[in-house]
């Protein structure tokens, strides 16, 4: 069965299922330094666990690897990759669309992280490939279970903490991505499921 063949939310109407705020009405933007920020968006997507209870059933999730030093490690987390936004499950065009319109970068690729509990996790780093401009804007949605998502400079420092509840996007902007690290740190609070929906576009991995 293929996402598109799926009646995402069985809801006709449309009135049940997830929405997002196209106002960005509950915007607040963080400035970190002259040239880099995140803007926290409580609540930007109402009906977010009827989202993750169908991108936890829908999403093609893998476990990775990778090398860490001379040792090959399983991430702690599980991965869902949508290269092409077209192949990505119905809602989440949305959602990309939506970011499109108000960030005026054309979001064409995404993926999903899913930390089954407070031990999983994403340590420090900047988005790389795929953010090569020197400035880029990098939405990240939240669902399920709130974590802390923490940014420090790269150099060093104190970090500025966000806990995005289900339903908020935290965005980076500017040079967040080279002069700044984030993460989400495992927790020794026990944490139910997340799901976080990191949209990116193919224009933002082109270096200027
Ligand atoms: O889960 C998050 O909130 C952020 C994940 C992240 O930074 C990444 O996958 O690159
Ligand atoms: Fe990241």
């Amino acid at each position: 069965m293929t996402d598109a063949a799926l009646p995402l939310f069985g809801d006709p109407a449309g009135d049940r299922g997830p929405g997002v705020d196209e106002t960005f009405a509950t915007a607040h933007r963080v400035p970190l330094d002259a040239h880099s920020w995140v803007e926290h968006v409580p609540g930007w997507l109402s009906g977010a666990d009827l989202l993750f209870d169908e991108l936890l059933r829908v999403a093609g999730w893998e476990q990775r690897e990778r090398w860490m030093y001379a040792e090959r490690v399983t991430e702690p987390r599980l991965t869902a990759e949508y290269p092409d936004l077209a192949d990505a499950p119905a809602f989440l065009r949305t959602v990309a669309a939506a970011l499109t319109r108000h960030y005026g970068v054309e979001y064409d690729r995404l993926w999903l992280n899913l930390y089954r509990d407070h031990r999983d996790s994403t340590g420090w780093h900047g988005d790389g490939a795929s953010t090569r401009r020197r400035e880029c804007i990098v939405p990240v949605l939240s669902l399920g279970a709130a974590r802390r998502f923490l940014i420090r400079p790269t150099a060093g420092g104190p970090s500025t903490v966000f806990q995005p509840l289900a339903g908020d996007l935290v965005v980076m902007g500017g040079r967040c991505q080279t002069d700044w690290r984030h993460c989400v740190p495992k927790q020794a609070t026990p944490a139910g499921p997340r799901i976080s929906v990191n949209i990116a576009a193919s224009s933002q991995a082109v270096p200027d």
